[in-house]
């Protein structure tokens, strides 16, 4: 599984450290009875490369982010900076400012020259510093910037939709036959990304619902009959419900878009609250944004300006719905409810995520150095590798019900495998 390249590699390259051209890590890795022994798709290993596409002290490169705020946006911007001036000596570094929307000149967004200097303590800092949107830019107004500006390579820091556009992006400019090599950085917090063993920004997540679920526990136990609710952010895939469960231990009904649930009936969501509460005296409850969808009435949904479905609030939902199935039990209830979701995603990085993203940066560099484009870079097994964007803007990654990660989520909160 090849990325594509903008051509030959004439210049050597300063760093050291080489990886090859030939190495490759196989998708599919365990072996044994019963097991298939076909590797799977083969990637290309990410890492300095001895022979390079451009010529360092030429190379003008911009720097995009886009999507919903992650923590760790500031690290990969840092690690992008650092490493091409630093480690690559490049003559020039831009950031596009507000996203896509910032590469059309008529949005009046003035990019900004980043310096080894002007990113010096940005990592401390959740967000973006150079901004970010949705919605859609119109390409060829976007390429002509690219070209007037001489880009040589684009970093795209973002998620499924970002890294579609990048696509778009590097199309466009194939066809009017400028050599830029687009790089992708995958960012969610949702860690639903395809070939990425875990986006940088998830395990800050986790860490930050805890904090909230450790209060909502604090709540839920210090009254009578009390339940809280925490709603975490997770469009398609519940992995900060899960995760979050498994860190806090202390939560006692997680439910994710993977896992449809009823709410009625004797073994339905709601009847298992009431028990939980009758005999432990309160109950802890996280719910994934996009959890229980199908409970809603179909009709016309609305999109964001990205395109993507505004989801119904599950959240709220199920508080009514625990209340007046209390109600009308004729049990007295405490409800707690907590919507976290802007509070977690715009926290700095953690430790750990910190190191992923200057990882994940610096492959990025690497990468585009050598003309790959066309192409995000993700991790598989621990070790980072080269994706072209059509396999990684194909799907998304969602939980694995039948996996260890669900099979501990209900270990620890004990609850039955489905409800109804
Ligand atoms: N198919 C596409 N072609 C061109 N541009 C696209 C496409 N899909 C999305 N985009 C653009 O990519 C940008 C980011 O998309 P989106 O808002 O969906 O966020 P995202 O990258 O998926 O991140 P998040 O995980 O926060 O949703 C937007 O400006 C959007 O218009
Ligand atoms: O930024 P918005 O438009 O509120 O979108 C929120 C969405 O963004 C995400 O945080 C992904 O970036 C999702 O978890 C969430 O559904
Ligand atoms: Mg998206």
């Amino acid at each position: 599984m090849t990325v594509t390249t903008l051509g030959p590699c004439r210049f050597r390259s300063p760093r050291s450290g080489f990886v090859s051209e030939e190495e490759r890590v196989p998708a599919n890795i365990i072996r044994g009875p019963g097991r298939d022994d076909d590797p799977g798709a083969l990637f290309e290993l990410a890492g300095p490369r001895e022979m390079l596409f451009f010529d360092p002290p030429r190379v003008r490169a911009g720097i995009i982010t886009c999507g919903g705020l992650c923590p760790g946006l500031n690290n990969v911007i840092r690690s992008l900076v650092r490493e091409l001036h630093g480690g690559y000596e490049v003559r020039e570094v831009i950031g596009f400012r507000m996203g896509y929307g910032g590469l059309d000149p008529r949005n009046h967004h003035e990019p900004v020259v980043l310096h080894h200097a002007s990113v010096d303590d940005i990592h401390q800092q959740g967000g973006t510093i150079l901004g970010t949107s949705r919605g859609p830019v119109d390409v060829a107004a976007a390429v002509d910037n690219l070209i007037r500006r001489k880009i040589d390579m684009l970093f795209c820091i973002g998620g499924d939709g970002t890294q579609r556009g990048a696509f778009a992006l590097y199309e466009a400019c194939k066809a009017r036959g400028h050599a830029l090599a687009v790089v992708g950085v995958p960012k969610t917090i949702d860690n639903d990304v395809l070939y990425v063993d875990r986006t940088f920004g998830y395990l800050t997540a986790l860490e930050e619902a805890r904090h909230v679920i450790d209060a909502a526990h604090n709540e839920a136990r210090s009254v009578e009959n009390g339940v809280a609710v925490v709603k975490v952010m997770g469009r398609h895939a519940g992995f900060i419900a899960a995760g979050a469960t498994i860190a806090s231990q202390d939560v006692n009904f997680t439910l994710v878009p993977e896992v449809p649930f009823r709410l009625d009936g004797e073994h339905g969501f709601l009847a298992a609250v009431i028990e939980r509460v009758r005999e432990r005296g309160h109950a802890v409850v996280v719910v994934a944004e996009g959890a229980g969808q199908d409970l809603f009435p179909t009709e016309p949904k609305a999109t964001d300006a990205s395109g993507n479905v505004k989801l119904k609030d599950i959240g709220p939902f199920l508080a009514k719905a625990i209340g007046e199935a209390f109600a009308a039990a004729k049990l007295p209830l405490t409800l707690r409810y907590f919507d976290p979701g802007y509070q977690i995603r715009s926290r700095p990085a953690n430790c750990e995520d910190a190191v992923l993203c200057d990882m994940f940066a610096r492959q990025a560099v690497h990468a585009a150095m050598a003309g790959k484009t066309g192409m995000v870079v993700g991790q598989l097994h621990g070790t980072f590798i080269h994706v072209p964007t059509s396999l990684i803007a194909s799907g998304a990654k969602q939980l694995d019900t039948d996996g260890l990660f669900w099979h501990s989520v209900l270990a620890a909160n004990q609850q039955p495998d489905r409800f109804g």
